[in-house]
């Protein structure tokens, strides 16, 4: 199996952002999101990641313009941030988009979490944003616990997949934490999608090595919008 590369495409205000370590205030602006969108889909995507970051930061979203977008798409988008209840979780899925991810939620409201698990399936990831081991809340603002812990409890109730985040990576340009993912592919038999950090080909080379460990795919940032390589060439890295 080749990893799977999901570009992002994370929203502030409508437009498509670029954020260092998530902290609000770094942003960097990059036009529609449609318009990102579009490219990587005609660039060969087979899957988007879509972070509605004002969501993730509790401070409104952009739930239509992203059912906009999605509605002009033909690829898989994974959609996070501020899915933490029923009615956001309704709102999320009916933008259109395959699977959602769910961050805060998934530490703070654990019941709810196993609820939409068992009810939706692996149309649910869980993000596990983690700084060390420490998981990160609230538009990564809030400890979430102990990462082992979390991920013990998400295993006992079904989680389909993991979207695994090392924040201190996470626009940085300095390569993946492998040995996180390594790590937690050694506890869990469900995917992993990798996300921060990728800076260059041999970073995406280095972590489709970890396919068969159970690493999924890849979520490819700030390296696209720097132009550091075009997603067709990174496809062809990984692709066997
Ligand atoms: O992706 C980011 O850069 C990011 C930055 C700061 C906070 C969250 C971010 N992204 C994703 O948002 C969801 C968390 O949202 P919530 O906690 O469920 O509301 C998660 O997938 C993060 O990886």
């Amino acid at each position: 199996m080749s990893l799977v590369l999901l570009p992002a495409v994370d929203i502030v205000g409508g437009q498509a952002v670029r954020l260092t370590q998530g902290e609000a205030g770094t942003e960097t602006r990059h036009g529609e999101p449609l318009a990102a969108a579009l490219a990587w889909q005609e660039a060969g995507a087979e899957w988007i990641h879509m972070v509605d970051l004002d969501a993730a930061f509790g401070r409104g979203g952009n739930r239509e313009l992203i059912a906009g977008v999605i509605a002009r798409l033909d690829v898989n988008v994974e959609l996070s941030g501020g899915i933490r209840d029923d009615d956001s979780l309704a709102a999320a899925l009916a933008t259109g988009c395959r699977r959602v991810n769910i961050g805060t939620a998934a530490l703070e409201n654990p019941e709810w979490c196993r609820k939409v698990i068992a009810e939706y399936g692996d149309r649910i990831a869980v993000g596990l944003d983690v700084r060390g081991t420490t998981l990160a809340a609230r538009g990564w603002t809030k400890d979430g616990g102990d990462l082992w812990e979390a991920l013990d409890r998400l295993e006992a109730d079904g989680c389909p997949r993991y979207v695994v985040t090392d924040v201190t990576k996470d626009g940085m340009l300095q390569g993946p934490n492998l040995d996180l993912y390594r790590r937690i592919c050694a506890r869990t038999d469900k995917p992993v999608v990798a996300s921060g950090g990728v800076s260059c080909l041999d970073d995406l080379v280095a972590l489709a090595s970890l396919v068969p460990d159970g690493v999924e795919g890849a979520i490819v940032g700030r390296a696209l919008y720097a132009h550091a390589f075009t997603l067709e060439n990174a496809l062809a890295a990984v692709r066997v």
